[in-house]
């Protein structure tokens, strides 16, 4: 998977050459290649933002700018992904389904986010999805887009070490991933449970089982399967 990301700070996106990540990077299952925007402008203080149309706070960033960083580096068989917080939902299905793709680019909006046409010019030429990580509003895309290349990344055949991983995640059945634990079976006076000491993986899979519908019923009963 080739991805690329566009931000007016590009060094707020190196995390994503750490680690895991970078490990990706490393082996070539992944290719990232990062833009700065202002590379794209063309005045003497290299703006990328203007006043807005209609009054209102902030700033909104420059389709003239936009539009030839994106004719650039956006080819027409990527899928083009814009953060913002007015957009449909991030999931773990996002992820499963970014996962599949051969080249994603992000463009990291700032201010008050990107003037729409850029979209809307995109799409002519390029599947376009506007998505939010969550009900809260951030400074920028930046961080966003590193939350969702993480999700996606891992699971891309051969990240992660071990292949069985990301088949129990949360989300992956739909339920919370339950309680996990390591030694010393006891610390400060508390019990790894008793079926995970043991070795009858049947029990073991059934108590897991248990433990994530609980876990899903008190803290997202919005995810718990109709019969549950
Ligand atoms: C007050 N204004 C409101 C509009 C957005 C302004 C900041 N901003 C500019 C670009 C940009 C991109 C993503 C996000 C964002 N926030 N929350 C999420 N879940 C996001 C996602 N994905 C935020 C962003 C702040």
């Amino acid at each position: 998977m080739r991805i690329g990301v566009v931000s007016i700070f590009p060094s707020y996106l190196e995390p994503m050459r750490m680690a895991l990540l970078g490990k990706a990077i490393d082996r070539g299952i992944v290719a990232l290649d990062t833009y700065d925007l202002r590379d794209w402008t063309h005045d003497v203080h290299r703006a990328v933002d203007d006043s807005p149309y209609g009054g209102g706070p902030g700033m909104v960033m420059k389709p003239t700018v936009w539009g030839p960083c994106l004719d650039d580096v956006c080819p027409d068989d990527a899928l083009l992904v814009v953060p913002t917080p007015a957009g449909v939902p991030f999931t773990q299905a996002t992820a499963q389904a970014w996962s599949r793709e051969k080249h994603i680019v992000f463009a990291c909006g700032r201010y008050e986010g990107i003037d729409q046409r850029v979209i809307d010019d995109a799409a002519k030429r390029v599947r376009v999805q506007e998505v939010s990580i969550g009900d809260f509003v951030l400074i920028g895309g930046e961080v966003a887009v590193i939350a969702m290349v993480e999700a996606t990344v891992r699971l891309i055949d051969g990240v992660l070490g071990n292949a069985s991983s990301h088949q129990q995640d949360s989300f992956s059945d739909g339920l919370l991933e339950g309680p996990s634990y390591t030694r010393p079976p006891v610390w400060r006076g508390l019990e790894v449970p008793e079926v995970l000491r043991g070795g009858d993986h049947a029990k073991q899979q059934q108590w897991r089982r248990e433990q994530s519908l609980a876990r899903t019923r008190e803290r997202r009963p919005d995810l718990l399967p109709p019969e549950q």
